[in-house]
């Protein structure tokens, strides 16, 4: 532009120096940033936070922060609500029950005719080398498992529950129990107080006052010894990366296990309660359990590897498996006298160690009952495949044989009835019997509703009602998605490169776009500040487009819990999504309004009330829409390197369809540009320009290019009459006082002149629902699928 030239006119309606609104976005940012990393810092080094911050108000301890979860279990009171009282004995008992994957290499059995039962009051160790079964039979039996073939008959109190964990029976079942998988999954962030808390408002009954669910905590902490560590983290890795200190291992076993027994379940399964655990927390996680069993009748069953004797002698009854045959099932004084019984003895203390460790390493190295049971004993009750593989169960003699049959009988205090076979049909390809889905014939036939009441009757009411309580299991919709946008804010907040991290890369990248094109509305540019105008709006959705993924480990972990917490039936889909949703979305605001103001301020793009709106509100859609694509893409795919690649795909088909790369006219395949419809970016863009410079006038009275333009220009175009003569010469360098250039042109060129506004937001709005309805299904197809 020549020195001559007269100041630009204002571009459009007034361009004040408010443009300058990006210094209080990048100083909010920063004290936004200070303040959380503030917070974090309290609860993950209090004594580090409380010698530096000493002075700052908000940097309180430890203690504070447990407040809140323990004011979301007074959600809970009500007027004469239920209190958690005694649990009704359940007696389970199981035949035949069998379990087979399909595999590359055909049907493969895991477990094959296994029979048992648990009775109230007693602790029940599943037993047997690694790959035995004993995980299989535990997830079985707690109706957790619905993948593979399932076979078998399973009875509660005597009434059939469908071996696959559906139907009506299975349904009143579930709130009896509870699970303890071998690895929780526990959020690092959140304190053992704070994850009792939580749990306590999902699984307590409805209504119960925050005082008994306070007391609840406070005796399930304490039984486990774990009164000191209330206000200490769980800890662990977080999905960043980060690692938090926090309880040891066997302390987060023994929080496992107090949230297992925190609702009073009837019967508890936990999946090796000891692993990782020094002998002197298995013994104390052990004797815990028996104490429970027998004070107030809660039935453990529990799957063991190889216990010292002390731990050993907490149990009343175990099952050995192997290569998911069974060996021996009944009480644990006759293990001994069974094995020597087959020929298997004599045992020798002094030379074989306790019992136990002579059972195991009988089983571990390869029981084979059928070349080694005594002449006249015949290898029955395992299917002829496995037979024929040279394994076989031994025979159970009648005392230890579980007998499911019509004569009601007293067992340990609770009446065994009738068990019916359940809706089971004779696969062709394999040789157990399959059990098919669920149906009323397996709860006596009948509607659903009489099902579902015939198998609460049985057994014995609610969880924690002591028998007969109407009180509904565990939170209200409400109160489980309150419950839960309060550990979701747990987790962000002590997280600080969650919270304040994203926020000062938000802000950064503002401020790095505002550097690169900064001034670039400034009319003094012409053509070429249009043109980075136009430049500048790209890549700013370009950003939003590709900022989620540095959050794709996030949504793998959250998927990981979610699949336990639906598994342990802590909560259904819907809660947990509005949860999540509602819990990211200020957060999620915050940062993309601070990245759009402090790039839009430093560029000196159009401030107008409209032209602002516009541009944020585009922002926040198209960064929440790429946000629930990498969220609905790890939910659905597989694994995190599929989930990559989908949303990668996805993004390139945004970027090429974005009407930036190639206007679609311009197109050759023009069937190619139906393609816009899948692209967000395309949607945002077009809001983006017309934000900008819709109505909008450019003054040309100064030119719009700069000689060395207009020589390179005309360089490049050598043929081209308009660059050439003194016309152009004036309409491109000196176009007259008066000359002003409409900017709707440019909306012209990319098509978008005459769609209104509203339909890019609606467009956007609905592109957002379609993506969360997609997130939505596919949780519900994940809770479906996977229950370990
Ligand atoms: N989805 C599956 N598909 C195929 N095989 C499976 C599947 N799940 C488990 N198995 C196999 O079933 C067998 C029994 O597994 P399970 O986890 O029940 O054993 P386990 O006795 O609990 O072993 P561990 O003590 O090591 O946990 C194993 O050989 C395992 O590989």
């Amino acid at each position: 532009m020549s020195p001559d030239q007269p100041a630009p006119a204002a571009f459009g309606e007034a361009r004040p120096a408010g443009a300058a609104m990006w210094v209080p976005c990048f100083i909010f940012a920063h004290l936004f940033a200070a303040f959380w990393i503030c917070r974090a810092l309290a609860k993950l080094a209090p004594e580090r936070c409380r010698r530096l911050t000493a002075a700052l108000p908000f940097c309180r301890g430890a203690r504070s922060e447990a407040e809140p979860a323990v004011r979301a279990a007074g959600d809970l009171e009500a007027p004469g609500a239920a209190r958690p009282g005694a649990a009704a004995p359940l007696l389970l008992e199981w035949e035949g029950v069998g379990c087979a994957y399909s595999t590359p290499a055909g049907i493969r059995a895991v477990l094959q005719d296994v029979s048992g039962a648990a009775r109230p009051g007693e602790v029940l160790a599943l037993m047997g080398p690694s790959g035995a079964g004993k995980s299989t039979l535990l997830d079985i039996l707690a109706g957790r498992k619905s993948v593979g073939r399932l076979a078998g008959r399973i009875a509660v109190n005597g009434a059939a529950r469908a071996v696959g964990g559906r139907g009506a029976a299975a349904a009143a079942f579930t709130p009896r129990v509870s699970y303890v998988p071998q690895e929780d999954t526990f959020l690092p962030t959140m304190t053992v107080g704070e994850t009792c808390a939580l749990h306590a408002v999902l699984l307590l009954p409805r209504g119960t006052p925050a005082r008994v669910a306070g007391e609840r905590v406070e005796g399930v902490l304490a039984a486990m010894g774990l009164l000191h560590a209330r206000d200490t983290l769980v800890g662990g890795v977080l999905p960043g990366g980060l690692c938090l200190r926090g309880l040891s291992g066997g302390e987060r076993k023994r929080v496992s296990v107090a949230v297992g027994t925190l609702a009073n379940p009837s019967i508890v399964f936990l999946d090796e309660p000891t692993s990782g655990l020094d002998s002197c927390s298995a013994l104390s996680v052990t004797e815990h359990l028996r104490g429970r069993a027998r004070a107030s009748g809660l039935t453990v069953i529990a799957s063991i590897h190889q216990p010292r004797a002390a731990v050993w002698a907490c149990f009343d009854a175990c099952s050995i498996l192997s290569g998911g045959l069974l060996l021996f099932t009944g009480p644990c004084e006759d293990v001994v006298a069974w094995f020597e019984s087959i020929g298997m003895g004599p045992w020798r203390p002094d030379v074989h160690g306790t019992s136990i460790d002579w059972v195991m390493d009988l089983v571990n190295v390869g029981f084979s009952g059928k070349q080694q049971l005594p002449a006249g004993r015949s290898a029955v009750g395992a299917p002829a495949k496995a037979a024929a593989a040279g394994q076989a169960a031994p025979r159970l003699d009648d005392r230890r044989s579980l007998s499911l049959d019509s004569r009601s009988r007293g067992h340990g205090g609770v009446a065994v009835g009738v068990v019916r076979a359940g809706s089971c049909t004779e696969s062709s390809s394999w040789d157990l019997e399959v059990c098919s889905a669920p149906s009323s014939s397996e709860d006596g036939g009948g509607s659903k509703g009489a099902a579902a009441a015939r198998a609460m009757a049985a057994l014995g009411g609610c969880r924690g009602g002591g028998g007969g309580g109407k009180a509904q299991l565990g939170a209200g919709w409400r109160a489980t998605v309150r419950a839960l946008q309060w550990r979701e804010f747990l987790r962000m907040v002590r997280n600080p490169a969650d919270v304040a991290g994203r926020m000062l890369v938000f802000c950064w990248l503002g401020v790095l776009c505002g550097l690169v094109f900064w001034r670039a509305g400034d009319d003094a540019f012409g053509a070429e500040g249009v043109r980075n105008r136009l430049n500048v709006l790209f890549i700013q959705a370009q950003q939003y487009l590709l900022m989620p993924y540095v959050y794709m480990s996030l949504y793998t972990a959250d998927k990981r819990h979610y699949t336990a917490d639906i598994s342990a039936r802590l909560y259904s889909p819907s809660p947990y999504y509005a949860a999540k949703s509602l819990a990211v979305l200020p957060f999620v605001v915050a940062n993309v309004l601070v990245c759009a103001l402090v790039s839009y301020g430093m560029v000196g793009l159009r401030l107008t009330p409209l032209g602002v709106a516009g541009n944020s509100a585009s922002s926040i859609l198209l960064y929440l829409i790429g946000q629930q694509v990498h969220s609905m893409a790890s939910i659905v795919m597989p694994n995190e390197d599929t989930s990559f690649l989908v949303t990668i795909l996805w993004s390139a088909l945004c970027m090429y369809f974005s009407n930036f790369i190639i206007r679609f006219d311009d197109m050759r395949m023009a069937w190619l540009s139906n393609l816009r419809y899948i692209s967000a970016v395309n949607f945002a863009y077009s809001a983006y320009i017309k934000a900008e410079f819709q109505g909008a006038t450019l003054s040309c009275a100064g030119g719009l290019m700069g000689d060395a333009e207009l020589a390179a220009l005309r360089g490049m175009l050598p043929a081209t009459p308009q660059l050439a003569g003194p016309a152009a010469a004036r309409v491109l360098e000196r176009p007259g006082g008066e000359c002003m250039m409409r900017m709707d042109a440019i909306l012209g060129y990319f098509g978008v002149l005459d769609t209104p506004m509203w339909v890019y937001f609606a467009a956007l709005i609905a592109y957002l629902g379609v993506v969360h309805l997609g997130t939505f299904l596919g949780l519900l197809l994940l809770a479906r699928k996977e229950r370990r």
